[in-house]
């Protein structure tokens, strides 16, 4: 299975699905992250914040892929904003993940409060150009965010990392990221089973039509609208069953129906108003 990857603004490609671990436990991360691998994900996503990079880093290391056949992101964490923190936390996470460098180093979340994410940003680019991360991007930012940093800096992000999914479609953010050549990624990409976004017959009714599942639906929705989505599972057989996305096409029609679930409703926090 070929994944199709996208296009990035400095030049490097990123695979279009990959695999999350939010919420995977430290202790499982290993075994989680090593059924992803040989289900054949090549790209994961994890966070200093998850404290499960040990765990990933020991599943990379044992699969024995090549190093350039991944694609691996880690996330600054809000606390450690700030030009002398953030170099730290980027060599924290890579001895964590054994690796040399990450595929992409995002800023976590803007965290306003703080006031720290443009010299935050200006960090990432000494990070890049240390080698330490091949790509730099941010998460959690909203326009106005974006354009802070951009004027500030001689980097536009490569990715802005969003809360993204049929009932929080965040159209006007990835019009503006499409102009600008900043990717999209989407996270909670599934609404977290938050939201029982497999229960709407806008979704069913796709399933039952193609004879696939509920959740494999709102992963080709994400695909076909060119948004980079790597949904989070404990469990092999779900993997597999997410990574099995490629073999059918949702109708435009089908995609019209689920882009009309879009009402605003987030599953998790407004980044404008996080005190975290
Ligand atoms: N930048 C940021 O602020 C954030 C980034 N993220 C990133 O995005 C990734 C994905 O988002 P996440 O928050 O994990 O949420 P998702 O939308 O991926 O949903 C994960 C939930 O869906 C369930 N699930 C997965 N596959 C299926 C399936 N085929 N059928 C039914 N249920 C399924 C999982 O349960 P189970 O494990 O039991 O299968 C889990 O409860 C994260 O893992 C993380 O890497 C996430 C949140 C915030
Ligand atoms: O999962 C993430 O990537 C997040 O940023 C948040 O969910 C965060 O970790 C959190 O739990 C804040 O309360």
């Amino acid at each position: 299975m070929t994944v199709p990857t996208i296009s990035l603004n400095d030049g490097n490609q990123i695979p279009q699905l990959g695999f999350g671990v939010f919420l995977v436990e430290p202790d499982e991360a290993e075994r989680v992250v090593t059924d992803a691998l040989e289900v054949g994900y090549r790209h994961i996503d994890t966070a200093a914040i998850y404290k499960n990079e040990e765990g990933v880093g020991r599943a990379i290391a044992a699969s024995g892929i090549p190093r350039d056949e991944l694609f691996v992101t880690t996330k600054l964490w809000n606390e450690d904003q700030g030009t002398e923190s953030a170099h730290a936390a980027i060599d924290r996470s890579l001895e964590r993940l054994g690796l040399d460098y990450v595929d992409l180093y995002l800023i976590h979340w803007p965290s306003p409060t703080r006031g720290k994410y443009v010299e935050s940003w200006k960090a990432m680019e000494q990070i890049k150009a240390a080698g330490k991360a091949r790509s730099i991007g941010v998460s959690n930012f909203h326009q106005h965010h974006l354009d802070e940093v951009i004027e500030a800096s001689d980097t536009v992000p490569a990715i802005d990392q969003i809360e993204l999914h049929p009932k929080f479609a965040q159209t006007q953010l990835r019009s503006y990221g499409k102009d600008k050549g900043i990717a999209i990624e989407a996270w909670g990409p599934l609404g977290q089973g938050k939201y029982p976004l497999f229960e709407l017959p806008e979704i069913t009714s796709a399933a039952e039509a193609h004879g696939v599942t509920p959740a494999q639906v709102v992963i080709r929705w994400h695909l076909q609208h060119g948004i980079i989505v790597f949904p989070k599972t404990n469990s092999r057989e779900r993997a597999q069953q997410n990574f099995d996305v490629f073999g059918f096409e949702l109708t435009d029609a089908e995609m019209s129906a689920i882009d009309g679930l879009d009402d605003g409703t987030r599953v998790g926090a407004d980044p404008d108003t996080a005190t975290f």
